[in-house]
Formats: structure tokens, sequence, C-alpha cells
């Protein structure tokens, strides 16, 4: 069991809110973008990834997010569709705006880099009116990316979500998700992410992520007083993410759950946190203990570092099951410290 409480009877799992985008990945491998001459598209963002992981594992889900009114805009909706995504709430935009592209870089299995392109972005034109109170309310939990809270309109439609799941009792999951190219600075940063952070029951992060989120570490080990800040919040659960590292989660409860890393035949490292985050929300769904959820996402995250793309390449129970009956627990530790 882990301490999230999800209502009982709702039709919606999962709402994913934010950025939906296009991915663009080089072909050419083990090369710089300077040398990349062609590229395959899929669907991204980190929202709409880790919203697709969760589908695929059979988690009904819905999303809140605006698209260009252009052929990428349709690509994305349509293939949400086709993933079993719900998309009564997905906006297209006026014209004008555009899909955010993400040209990814491979140059070795651990040299990866992204280049954004995410002026005049459809994503962040989200309003609060977008927002329908009704669809809220039909979920059981509501994953929020920090990167939606980079410019209005879309923060205040974030925080509009946030005040109706509060309502409706609907569980409040928190994805930093930093990414620099759509803020205007770190106070921002700092100041939206935490007012939404304060707010929600789960936050996932890397550790650089919350170290954006907080006042100077103290002398504890950092993720320790990581956890320490956010329960006196709302939060119930903080887990931080440390890449080849592993990751750990904290309940408010108590426990402290430690996981190592699954070997993969690593293709790109980016992925790896939206699998994680997808297939981590799922075990918390099934109601499995914290450390069969770390195990789960650790799993999943394996399979898509392993892969050319990030959403298409979001695994199905079936495979994530293989990976741990093939590599039994990695390195799973439940500490019953108490914080
Ligand atoms: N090289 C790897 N091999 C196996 N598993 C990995 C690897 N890198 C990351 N993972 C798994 O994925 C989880 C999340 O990775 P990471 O900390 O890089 O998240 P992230 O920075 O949010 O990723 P992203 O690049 O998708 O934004 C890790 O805690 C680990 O379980
Ligand atoms: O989230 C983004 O804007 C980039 C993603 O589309 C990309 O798949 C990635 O970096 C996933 O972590």
């Amino acid at each position: 069991m882990n301490e999230i409480v999800f209502h009982p009877d709702r039709d919606l799992d999962l709402i994913g809110v934010g950025r939906l985008c296009i991915d663009l990945n080089a072909n050419e491998i083990k090369r710089p973008m300077e040398e990349t001459r062609t590229f395959t598209k899929y669907v991204g963002g980190s929202p709409a990834n880790i919203t697709i992981a969760a589908s695929r594992l059979g988690l009904r889900s819905g999303f809140i997010g605006r698209v260009a009114d252009d052929a990428f805009g349709r690509f994305i909706t349509g293939y949400l569709r086709q993933e079993g995504i719900d998309t009564a709430c997905v906006v297209t935009d006026r014209p004008g705006s555009v899909t955010g592209l993400a040209f990814t870089e491979i140059k070795s299995p651990t040299e990866c880099g992204i280049l954004m392109y995410r002026d005049h972005v459809a994503d962040l034109n989200l309003e609060s009116g977008d927002v329908d109170e009704a669809y809220i309310r039909r979920a059981k939990a509501i994953m929020i990316s920090g990167t939606a809270l980079a410019k209005s309109p879309s923060r205040e439609a974030v925080f509009r979500v946030i005040e109706l799941a509060r309502k409706h009792e609907v569980v409040l999951l928190f994805d930093i998700d930093y990414r620099p190219y759509s803020w205007a600075s770190r106070d921002e940063i700092y100041t939206y992410c935490r007012l939404a952070a304060g707010q929600c029951d789960v936050i996932l992060g890397g550790r650089e992520e919350f170290d954006l989120l907080e006042e100077a570490g103290g002398a504890e080990e950092e993720d320790f007083a990581t956890a320490k800040q956010w329960f006196a919040h709302r939060a119930r659960l903080v887990v931080v993410k440390h890449g080849g590292d592993g990751s750990i989660a904290f309940e408010r409860g108590g426990g402290v759950y430690r996981a190592g890393v699954f070997p993969a035949q690593v293709v790109k490292t980016f992925g790896a946190g939206d699998s994680f985050a997808g297939a981590f929300i799922y075990g918390l769904m099934q109601g499995w203990a914290v450390d069969r959820c770390l195990e789960y996402g650790s799993a999943s995250a394996s399979i898509v570092v392993s892969s050319h793309s990030c959403s298409e390449a979001m695994p199905s129970r079936d495979q994530i099951d293989e990976i741990i009956r093939k590599h039994m627990p990695s390195q799973l530790s439940r500490e019953g410290t108490h914080l």
C-alpha cells in the first residue's frame, strides 16, 4: 500500500496538463546536430509523454492543453486519440501560434542535447477558460508539469486546475519538468513552481530541479532535506530522480525507498523521466507500495532510454514485467528511516 488515496468512482484515472509538442529525433546518431541530416517525428512534450506512458499501461487518461492550428497540431491530437487518450479538452489554438519543436541530438548514449523552438507556442496559450470543472471532477489524478507555469495565460490555467482539483479531491501530481528555454528568470521558476508544488500531493523532480525551488539545502543529506521541506506543505510523497544513479522516494509517514537502475543498451538519455513517471503513477494507482512503484518506473525508463523515441517507445505492462523478471529487483531497499 502507499499513502496516496484516490477517489474510487471516477471514470478517468489521470489527466495530463500542458505541453504538447513534436520531437524531431536525429536519425544520424553519434553525430552533433551540425552533421544531422534527417529526423524522425514523434509526439513530444513531457506531460504528453507521461500521459501516453500511463495510457499504454492501462490508465484511462485525458489531457488539458492547446495545440496549434497546423498539421503538427492535428498530428498530435490524432496520435493521442489513437493511444486511447480523451482529447475533449485539447483545444485548437487561434491561428498564429505554432507547435513547439524539440530537435534532439544524440551524440552518444550519454551526450544528448535538445534544440528547442518554443517561440509563440500554442501550449503556453492554454487559458483558464479551457479548464472545464466537470472534466476535472471526472479524474482520480491530475499531472501538472512545471513548464506550463512558465508564461501566462498557461500559468493562470494551471492554478485554475489546482483550485478545481483541490475542490473535487483529485490527487495532484507535480513534475517539476524544468526546461530553461521557456522561463524568463530563475525568480519566476522559484515563485511559481513553489506555489504550485506546495499545493500538490506528489512531487517528482531531479536533484537540480528541486534545488531551483528551495532555499539552500540543510545540513542533512539534500534529498532528506528536500522531502522535509515539501512535507511542510501538502506533499505526501516526494520522489527525487538521480539519472543513472537511480531514485529515492520519501513518504510523509516516514518510509524512505531507494531504487537503482535496470541494465539498458542506452541510445539516448532523455525520456527517462517521463517513462519513469508514467509507470510510477500507474503503480501508485494500483495501490502498490512505493518501492514497487519505483521499481516499475525504473524498469520502464530502462526501456525508453534504449529506444530512439520517447512517446512511441513507452512500454506495455508485459514489457516492463519482462524486464523485472529478467533482472530481478535492482538494489531496491526500504529504509524505515523516519524523517
Ligand atoms: N542510463 C540509464 N539506464 C537505466 N535507467 C536510467 C538511466 N538514466 C535514467 N534512468 C532511470 O530513469 C529515471 C529518471 O531519469 P532522470 O533522473 O534522468 O530523469 P529526467 O532528468 O527527468 O529525465 P528526462 O531526460 O526524461 O528529462 C532514473 O531515476 C532511473 O530510474
Ligand atoms: O518535454 C519536452 O519539451 C521535450 C520532450 O518532448 C522530449 O521527448 C524529452 O526531452 C523527454 O524528456
